[in-house]
């Protein structure tokens, strides 16, 4: 398997180690992973529970630190940025969408999508806004408050103010999570749409082998570690590729030196399971 940076990456980690607490309540979240997220490309982590997802993408976003290695954004070393720089490159450089749309409810639409613009104290691009309305579909809608909104129509809301400053990545956190099943494959199309039609990046924890499939590629963690990346992926390679990870993790108790299946036919160096801080 290939771990090497990608060339072109919006955002990406080396030798990524992250490790919560320590003695015998130690966790290691993050195992040494390598992994570039490459720039006008959508990707998906997936993992079992407790793999690292949430973790990896906190500290390739710069939401939290790592304990070892290192993590850029566009370039830029978030270990050489101190709290100030870090909060305005988060700010002007980084998008986020989460599972709870996080929208302030006295704000209209259209405020909320401008608010990350407003706070930074700049206009914006104001044809690149009203293209994204569109896009969201919800030129109708700007004038109404999040209470007034279904919660698809609120993600939405939450997927154009990320995109609102052109940041150089943006970041979901199971942003289908709280959704129904026609309003997430929207969310997801609309995810899909900012990348392949507005050159965006974006990177996407999800659970759901439906929405990774959304996906031009999926990154698989398990105990912490990259073990496999798959290409335009389909929710059934997906599906069966999570079922190897999960069986392979329940086999760690009786095989602790075993590796993780592999159903891709691709060589699997990383995939030795990491005992510690799996979850029972
Ligand atoms: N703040 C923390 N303190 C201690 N341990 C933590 C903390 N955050 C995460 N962990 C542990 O780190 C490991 C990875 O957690 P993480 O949330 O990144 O996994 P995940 O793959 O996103 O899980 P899930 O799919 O259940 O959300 C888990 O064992 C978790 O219990």
């Amino acid at each position: 398997m290939n771990t090497a940076p990608v060339a072109h990456a919006a955002a990406r980690v080396v030798d990524a180690v992250k490790v919560y607490g320590s003695g015998d309540t130690e966790v290691r979240a993050l195992d040494g992973v390598t992994v570039g997220f490459p720039a006008g490309r959508f990707t998906a982590i997936m993992g079992p529970s407790g793999s690292g997802k949430s973790t990896l993408m906190h500290c390739a976003a710069g939401l939290d630190t790592l304990t070892s290695g290192s993590a850029a954004i566009g370039g830029t070393e978030l270990s050489t940025l101190d709290d100030r720089r870090l909060t305005v490159l988060r700010r002007d450089r980084v998008g986020f969408v989460f599972q709870s749309f996080n929208l302030l409810p006295t704000l209209t639409v259209a405020e909320n999508i401008t608010l990350p613009l407003d706070l930074a104290g700049v206009r914006g691009d104001t044809e690149w806004i009203d293209a994204l309305v569109d896009v969201v579909g919800l030129r109708d809608r700007l004038h109404h408050r999040p209470a007034e909104l279904s919660g698809g129509q609120q993600q939405r809301v939450a997927v154009a103010r990320a995109f609102a400053g052109r940041p150089d990545v943006v970041f979901a956190d199971e942003p289908t999570g709280n959704l129904d099943s026609r309003s997430g494959a929207e969310v997801l199309g609309l995810l899909g749409r900012a990348v392949r039609q507005m050159d965006r990046t974006v990177v996407m924890v999800t659970h759901d082998p439906g929405a990774a499939a959304h996906a031009d590629e999926v990154v698989f963690l398990a105990d912490g570690r990259l073990v496999d990346r798959m290409q335009g992926p389909t929710a059934e390679r997906v599906l069966d590729r999570m079922k190897a990870l999960d069986g392979a993790r329940s086999d760690v108790p009786d095989h602790p030196t075993q590796g993780v299946p592999n159903t891709q036919g691709v060589p699997n160096t990383q995939a030795v399971p990491n005992t510690q801080g799996v979850p029972s």
